[in-house]
């Protein structure tokens, strides 16, 4: 797995990993690290990475036959171009395309496009899919950010209010969220409909505004107890730890040929004082 460092010209820097495009690690200009990365996560070949931004594509968790989240998180995507972009910003473009293992399980030609770009206090994902392939296919996905933060206690997740969800523990469907933000007491594993374009994530020293631009749904996943059953996630991982997604998963997608679909997501950082 090769790793890729990106630094722009104010200072801001991440690390992404060629298998998955997966940034790994990013640390906004005289910041300190936002991403919560696993320390038992094995950093091996074909084995997903436990923390960053995991690209679920082209199936959300276990909603298919394809495996756990689908295929890119797990494969090697192809760097495309980096380097320094307007504002002195560090981009870094990555390509998935079909190939033969890919097609055996998945039998659609595509092409899925991530470019991360990072400036000042922000982070931006973009994702893109295109139907090169000559039959319609259909999918899920989802940019699976692990945000770090400094005990989950003290955190609060605000903008979902009045938004309905699929509580996944529970399995209960159509939930409401009456309060004006989300407090993680224990396991939350939740798929929140019709996502805004904004939540903010709090904590005493400071706020992450969460954009979202294109996909449908929003995604809050913290294992509570239950990360003891998980074999690459570090002992008191999930204090340090909450996943806000961006993602399309109650509504698949679906490509004719020759169309194409894009989202995005964008952290930006804002320090409590301001
Ligand atoms: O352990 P993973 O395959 O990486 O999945 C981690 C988690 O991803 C999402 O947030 C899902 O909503 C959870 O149900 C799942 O447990």
């Amino acid at each position: 797995m090769n790793f890729l460092s990106l630094l722009s010209q104010d200072g801001a820097s991440a690390k992404i990993a060629s298998q998955g495009a997966h940034v790994c690690s990013w640390i906004p200009a005289g910041g300190s690290e936002q991403l919560f990365m696993s320390k038992s996560s094995a950093f091996q070949d074909g084995v997903a990475i436990r923390g960053g931004v995991p690209v679920v594509f082209p199936q959300f968790s276990n909603q298919g036959t394809l495996p756990k989240h689908g295929f890119a998180r797990t494969s090697e995507w192809k760097l495309l171009q980096t380097g320094l972009a307007e504002h002195g910003a560090a981009v870094a473009v990555y390509e998935l395309r079909e190939n033969i293992a890919r097609l055996t399980i998945w039998p659609h030609v595509f092409r899925a496009q991530l470019r991360i770009s990072i400036l000042g206090n922000a982070l931006q994902m973009a994702l893109e899919v295109e139907n090169t392939g000559d039959t319609n296919f259909s999918f899920t996905t989802a940019l699976h950010t692990y945000l770090a933060v400094e005990d989950i206690a003290n955190v609060s997740l605000h903008g979902l209010q009045g938004l309905h969800y699929r509580d996944t523990v529970s399995g209960a469907d159509h939930c409401l969220e009456a309060d004006p933000f989300l407090r993680i007491s224990g396991e939350t594993d939740r798929i929140y409909g019709y996502a805004p374009a904004q939540l903010e994530l709090h904590q005493p020293h400071q706020r992450t505004i969460i954009r979202n631009n294109g996909f449908a749904d929003a995604v809050v996943w913290n294992p509570g107890a239950g990360a003891a059953k998980i074999n690459d996630m570090h002992a008191g991982g999930e204090q340090h730890m909450l996943c806000v997604e961006a993602a399309t998963i109650l509504r698949p997608l679906s490509l004719a040929p020759g169309e194409s679909w894009g989202a995005s997501q964008t952290l930006e950082i804002v320090s409590a004082l301001d």
